[in-house]
């Protein structure tokens, strides 16, 4: 596939990364100066590559287009100064349904806006791997949960089922499976699974299909638009949302607002965004016109809690922390403290409140049990901080000074298409930027020092396809949902003090998102040691070959791999205390299957899966349901 200009405009399903890519990874271990494909020793005995030829600036732009990759594009960097950037609309002033005081029960429909919400050529479309994704759910909580079959069958309001159709979502995924019918009955959720599996749904589909059908009665103030002394600049409401979504980073709120202002089409729930960046005035403005769903930065969030003239949280019904275990980091706790204790509505019993994430470490866990209630559930799917086989992972033993060039001849021996590439700190994301872009590779950057605006611009850049090879820093780049990434390289691999290999879990789930496949290549250098025993845990659960140079820690044959963070000393106690035939908790890094639920006396569940030859579930899940903690 080539990355031309037309390509650029290629429809998601042409661009979906189900290719692994060629045998680049290889290849350029041989091309590369100091770069290594075997163990030390290899190193060592390596004979010195002769130097490269230094090629002239359109000699490398040339080579650049014939191996495929698409013009190069220049930011004016300048113009956001004079002008604030493209003239497209902020993210966050996304055009939304507006709901009508005159309309019925059935709100007609708008086909431009249906158009932009779900025809969107970028929007990702369940990939043909789909039955790769792991199913084995392990749920505790106070009752067992029925998994839903299909969207049809979820008891969900009908104008959210009219929505989950337009989006394409013919069947539930197994996260979605759990987390629907456990939401749907109003209780306190904590949910685990693989990175794109799906978990924004499961959260946002129960919970507006619950306030939908009391729409009428609960939602928020709005400006009364007939009232002759109407007067925009001074007729705004404050903002009394029932549903509070908190996500760590600015991309995040944007991609979570996207999902909920298709789910609320057609509806009378008008969702909101805040986040650091976005001009206040664009802001209030918005949240003024009334609020119903908001999704929100801690940092933003807790400057709005301040101002109740503009915000209350006195109508909160739900609270949903994504990237919980993020959220759960020392660096919030202010913030998170905060939000969850919500103003006002915090002793009210009609509070839900929710978790999600792909990687729970024990901490965070232990952090999240003091804001559930004590029957919650908690549902997991996989192994918490689990990758999975739709992602090819690489790890390239690579010298330090050489890693530049080391990532220049891989991008150089691959099939053109989306790219992400991480690097450590902000300084080596411009760096590398400059220097791959100097050699006619069609980059663009994204950290946090970066202007909201150069944000928004070098994501849409990205998403478009006009600059397909996007260098950011790790921690910005969870949660991202970009369609047809067949590529990560962790430039730099994330260190313990770069969120270590949970950071690693989320990076490479950039790819292989929902079904498709993808390649995530490594660069190890002799500063990753530290990340070695993990690294090579995860390859082996996955099924990726383990590189020579680290094949001493892979485990005996046969023998399990040993995850440190399985289990909760709380739930080993619990392990001893089924009633009832109610099976004691599983353990977070054990696989239930469906015999072990049913031997431990638990309820052995049907995932309500589909036959794997359809491209769908193997219908062989199974949840070991429990009562008490996780
Ligand atoms: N039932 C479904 N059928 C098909 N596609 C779906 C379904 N549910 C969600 N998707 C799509 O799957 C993609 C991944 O979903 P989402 O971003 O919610 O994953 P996630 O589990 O939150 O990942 P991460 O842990 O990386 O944040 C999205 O593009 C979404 O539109």
């Amino acid at each position: 596939m080539s990355w031309g200009n037309e390509t650029t405009a290629a429809p998601a399903e042409e661009t979906n990364g189900d290719s692994w890519g060629s045998d680049a990874a290889a290849e350029t271990t041989e091309n590369t100066d100091g770069a290594t494909e075997g163990g030390e020793g290899e190193t060592e005995a390596a004979a010195p590559q002769p130097p490269k030829p230094v090629l002239s600036k359109e000699e490398y732009i040339k080579n650049a287009r014939n191996q495929g990759w698409n013009e190069t594009t220049a930011f004016d960097y300048e113009q956001y100064n004079r002008t604030g950037g493209d003239n497209a609309d902020w993210a966050g002033a996304g055009t939304k349904y507006e709901f009508k005081g005159e309309y019925g029960d059935v709100a007609p429909e708008v086909p431009e806006l249906e158009l932009l919400l779900f025809g969107g050529e970028f929007q990702m479309k369940k990939g043909e791997h789909y039955k790769n994704l792991p199913i084995d759910a392990a749920v505790e909580g106070p009752k067992k949960i029925d998994p839903i079959k299909s969207f049809d069958d979820a008891g969900l309001h009908p104008v959210v089922l009219d929505n989950v159709k337009r989006c394409g979502y013919a069947e539930p995924t197994p996260i979605q499976q759990y987390v629907v019918p456990a939401a749907m009955s109003g209780a306190d959720v904590v949910a685990v699974s693989q990175t794109g599996s799906g978990k924004t749904a499961a959260y946002m589909i129960p919970v507006l299909s619950n306030l939908m059908g009391k729409a009428k009665k609960l939602c928020g103030p709005r400006p009364k638009y007939d009232d002759p002394s109407y007067n925009p600049k001074f007729s705004n409401v404050r903002a009394e949302p029932l549903v509070v979504i908190v996500v760590p980073t600015r991309e995040l709120a944007m991609q979570i607002f996207d999902e909920a202002r298709r789910m609320c089409y057609r509806s009378m729930l008008r969702p909101c965004v805040a986040y650091g960046g976005l001009p206040m005035g664009i802001m209030c403005d918005d949240l003024g016109k009334g609020c119903d769903i908001l999704i929100a930065t801690p940092g933003r969030l807790c400057h709005l809690m301040e101002k109740p003239d503009l915000l209350t949280m006195s109508r909160i019904k739900y609270t949903i922390i994504d990237e919980a275990d993020e959220m759960l980091n020392q660096d919030w706790a202010e913030e998170l403290q905060k939000i969850m204790a919500g103003g006002d509505s915090n002793d009210d019993a009609d509070h839900t409140y929710m978790m999600f994430s792909a990687t729970f470490p024990k901490e965070a866990r232990k952090m999240a049990r003091q804001y559930m209630a004590d029957d919650h559930y908690l549902i997991r799917v996989g192994r918490a901080g689990q990758a999975h086989k739709n992602i090819r992972q690489e790890i390239i033993q690579v010298d330090r000074d050489s890693k530049r060039d080391a990532v220049y001849d891989l991008l150089m021996a691959c099939d053109p298409g989306r790219t992400l590439i991480f690097c450590n700190s902000k300084p080596s994301v411009d760096l590398l930027d400059d220097f791959l872009y100097n050699r006619g590779l069609p980059t663009t950057s994204i950290h946090a020092d970066r202007g909201q605006r150069e944000r928004e611009d070098a994501l849409r850049a990205f998403r478009t396809g006009r600059c397909p090879i996007l260098i950011a820093t790790g921690v910005s780049a969870r949660g991202w949902d970009v369609a047809g990434v067949q590529h990560v390289i962790n430039y730099d691999l994330p260190s313990n003090m770069y969120g270590g290999i949970q950071e690693y879990v989320h990076r490479i789930g950039r790819t292989g998102r929902i079904g498709h496949q993808g390649l995530a290549t490594s660069f190890y250098t002799d500063r990753d040691e530290e990340l070695q025993q993990d690294l090579v845990n995860i390859l082996v659960e996955c099924e990726c070959e383990v590189p020579e140079f680290l094949a001493h820690l892979k485990p005996e044959e046969g023998a399990a791999v040993d995850f440190d963070d399985d289990t909760d000393d709380e739930a080993e106690v619990e392990e001893t205390a089924g009633e009832d035939g109610v099976a004691a908790p599983a353990a977070w890094g054990a696989e239930t299957s469906a015999e072990e639920g049913a031997d431990a006396g638990g309820f052995a569940a049907d995932a309500g899966g589909f036959a794997a030859d359809d491209g769908g579930f193997k219908a062989d899940g199974a949840a070991a349901v429990s009562v008490g903690g996780w």
